[in-house]
């Protein structure tokens, strides 16, 4: 029909041309008995195609049903008229038609791939026009898109579409309303279909998973905070501990690295990208999983310049918390919420009051305090504050290291 269409655009009237067969009697071979498969063998045995199939998925008595007998395609090949492939595109249907099963099939076969480029293996169809092998090809997709190379595009026994199998107005809105509900599912916490990332979107959805991977994105920005002035990271290791995080472990190191690279308060890195833009940056993530009796604990070590920082933090009664800093254990745990003011110092009377000094003279109110056991004569402090100091340098003055954040 598109020769004789061009044909009559030319002026032409062109009967004894075009010639066509019948598709009544004539059996069509579908490779892939998917959901387009199924309509595609009900519609041609309207009319009056055989339809015979292959699927290794769709039990033959469900293809059975729909009226398509199932077989191998070693069966199948030598007894087609026409094939038609809707597989998606894998290794093991990569060149599905090829010269090997193009030799298998009747002289004359006609086949068609809406499917995807590379069904059908593209110099192997030519090299059968070529010969005669095959009668026809209509293709609506190609290996590369558009193609650059023509030559089965211009093969007079070729009729092509640039990939149009779902382009109607109908197909397009109904894709749109399905995004669209997806988005809503997403935001009201329902199950997601053929979400690619999963893993990561279901595990966000329990409200317990929510905490932990705010646990994860905290401990990921005090470590930040921390080595600041040291960056960049070579080494991210994430290790959860405890029976019920074993699930965890992929979607806390995505949370920590989040912590890790997010600046400012623009969106950047999120669960979903957070790890290839590690690999990207050079960073490598390593993920690892403890069974313990004890409570669930997430550990992060980040390695930054030959050094090492640690952080080790829990969930508790809903709250992410501190529980050590760079092996520094916090007598109280650290709620990680709000304004948070670290420092590094050896204990002394007068320290507490020049920090509180410089808090009062920036006009910052301190809200809550944690102080960590004693390390080599050397503590970690923590301090919710009001809000973060303009200028964190005259705490550096006091201190041996000195860090503030917002989480
Ligand atoms: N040209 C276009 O614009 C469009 C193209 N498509 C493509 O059409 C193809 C089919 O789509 P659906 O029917 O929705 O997919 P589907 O997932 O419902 O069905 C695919 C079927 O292929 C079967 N299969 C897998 N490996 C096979 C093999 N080695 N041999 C035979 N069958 C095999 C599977 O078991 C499955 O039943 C996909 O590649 C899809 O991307 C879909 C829509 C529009
Ligand atoms: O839905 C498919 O698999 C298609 O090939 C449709 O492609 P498109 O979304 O129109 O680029």
């Amino acid at each position: 029909i598109p020769q004789a269409v061009m044909s009559m655009k030319d002026g032409k009237w062109d009967r004894k041309k075009f010639m066509g067969a019948e598709l009544y009697g004539k059996v069509l071979g579908i490779a892939g008995l998917g959901r387009i498969g199924k309509e595609v063998a009900t519609r041609m045995q309207s009319f009056g195609m055989k339809t015979i199939g292959y699927d290794p998925i769709t039990p033959p008595e469900v293809s059975a049903s729909w009226g398509v007998e199932q077989m191998s395609l070693e069966e199948l090949w030598p007894q087609c008229d026409y094939i038609t492939v809707h597989t998606p595109l894998m290794p093991s249907t990569t060149g599905l038609l090829n010269d090997a099963s193009f030799a298998k099939c009747k002289k004359g076969v006609k086949v068609v791939n809406c499917a995807r480029g590379g069904i059908i293996d593209e110099a192997a169809l030519l090299r059968a026009l070529e010969s005669g092998q095959c009668g026809g090809a209509g293709l609506d997709v190609f290996v590369e898109e558009p193609p650059k190379d023509r030559v089965l595009v211009n093969h007079p026994n070729v009729i092509s579409c640039p990939h149009l199998g779902a382009s109607t107005k109908e197909a397009q809105a109904r894709c749109g309303r399905d995004i669209a509900l997806q988005i809503v599912d997403m935001a009201t916490g329902k199950a997601l279909v053929g979400a690619v990332n999963a893993q990561v979107l279901v595990s966000t959805f329990s409200p317990d998973s929510h905490q932990w991977i705010r646990l994860g994105e905290s401990m990921g920005s005090v470590l930040k905070a921390c080595t600041a002035s040291k960056q960049p990271y070579s080494q991210v290791h994430v290790t959860s501990l405890g029976e019920s995080l074993k699930k965890s472990s992929g979607f806390l190191s995505s949370a920590a690295v989040v912590g890790l690279l997010t600046e400012g308060p623009q969106k950047g890195p999120n669960l979903v990208n957070a790890l290839p833009l590690a690999a990207e940056t050079g960073i490598t993530v390593q993920t690892d999983h403890k069974d313990s009796n004890e409570r669930e604990v997430c550990v992060l070590e980040v390695s930054v310049n030959g050094s090492s920082y640690t952080a080790v933090g829990s969930v508790q009664a809903g709250v992410p918390v501190l529980l050590e800093l760079n092996g520094s254990v916090f007598r109280q745990p650290v709620p990680l919420t709000g304004h948070l003011l670290f420092f590094k110092a050896s204990n002394s009377t007068e320290l507490l009051l020049s920090v509180t000094g410089v808090l009062a003279a920036a006009g910052v109110l301190l809200q809550s305090f944690s102080a960590s056991t004693a390390s080599s004569g050397e503590q970690w402090y923590c301090m919710g504050i009001s809000s973060l100091l303009g200028d964190i340098g005259a705490l550096k003055s006091l201190a041996k290291e000195a860090a503030q954040l917002t989480v």
